[in-house]
């Protein structure tokens, strides 16, 4: 068996077009929703991110504003430069690149954004309102996940869900995501700290490899059939790598690959966020 590819670009694609009409009528409303980028220091990685960011919001007619700041910035720098998005009207939603260098504190930064414009969904009140299950911005990469699966009539309730990864980003917000009464999944949530990783990613149905160890997630760890989602990104001097290695392949029946799987798709989803937001505050202008 060969699996099949669940094409993010794709549907990612599909989103993005959904989203244009949206902006549209928004932009017609005098209420254009405008997407800032906060980057600190010159990781090529995280230069090109912020690029396709700014790409997707030329494509769905979103406003976006650019704030680069120099790898030596200080903590007053930085947070006289995300006070300034706070009070900009422009500004709708916006996202602090992470991680910040060694010297800047993320989850600081995360504390300063305003909650009700951060598109990202990692402001500790927006974490707090999915724990309560209260409406607000979801994590951009969770969110692209169930989008991706729900796109390719990859069923959810009941499924038996294996997430490898407890980061901020993925593996735990995931968790709650999932669980939620509108997924209804089962979630496991390994860790490093996980005794027989082999023997939970066998039970599942669905495995998400967000562990950021290129290749941990062999072949003979699935259960035939699995749906495997690769969220793990590394790279190296052969290109971009995954923590899907290629004998899963011969294993599962879908695997969404990096690239072209989740990424894309957590890009359409912090585009999502912003519009989701616009459009709520256009409706409640009191707010
Ligand atoms: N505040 C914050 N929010 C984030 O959402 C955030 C972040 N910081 N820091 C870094 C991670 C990583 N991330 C990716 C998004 C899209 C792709 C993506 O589109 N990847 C392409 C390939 C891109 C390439 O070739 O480099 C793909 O998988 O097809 C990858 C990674 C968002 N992150």
């Amino acid at each position: 068996m060969t699996a099949e590819k669940l094409d993010g670009k794709a549907a990612a694609s599909a989103i993005k077009a959904e989203l244009a009409e949206r902006v549209a009528a928004l932009n017609a409303r005098g209420r254009a929703p405008g997407l800032a980028t906060v980057l600190v220091g010159d990781d090529p990685g995280s230069h090109s991110y912020v690029r396709g960011k700014h790409r997707d919001c030329e494509q769905v007619g979103i406003g976006s504003i650019r704030v680069d700041l120099p790898a030596d910035t200080s903590w007053e720098e930085l947070r006289a430069a995300i006070g300034d998005l706070n009070s900009n009207p422009e500004c709708t939603g916006y996202i602090v690149q992470l991680p910040l260098p060694e010297h800047l504190d993320d989850n600081e930064a995360l504390s300063l954004i305003d909650p009700s414009k951060d598109a990202d969904g990692l402001h500790p009140v927006n974490l707090g309102r999915l724990v309560l299950g209260q409406d607000g911005p979801l994590p951009c990469t969770p969110r692209g996940i169930v989008e991706l699966l729900r796109r390719n009539d990859v069923d959810l309730h009941g499924a038996e869900v294996c997430v490898v990864g407890r980061g901020t980003t993925v593996g735990r917000p995931l968790g709650l995501l999932l669980t939620r009464r509108s997924e209804n999944a089962t979630v496991t949530l390994c860790h490093t700290g996980t005794r027989d990783l082999a023997a939970h990613t066998k039970r599942a149905d669905i495995v998400v490899a967000a562990a950021g160890r290129p290749g941990l997630l062999t072949g003979d760890m699935l259960k035939p059939g699995a749906v495997v989602l690769d969220v793990g990104i590394t790279r190296t001097d052969a290109g971009l790598k995954g923590d899907v290695d290629e004998s899963a392949w011969e294993v599962a029946s879908k695997i969404a690959p990096v690239p072209g799987g989740v990424g894309p798709m957590t890009r359409a989803m912090l585009l999502s966020n912003v519009v989701d937001r616009a459009e709520y505050l256009a409706d409640h202008p009191e707010d």
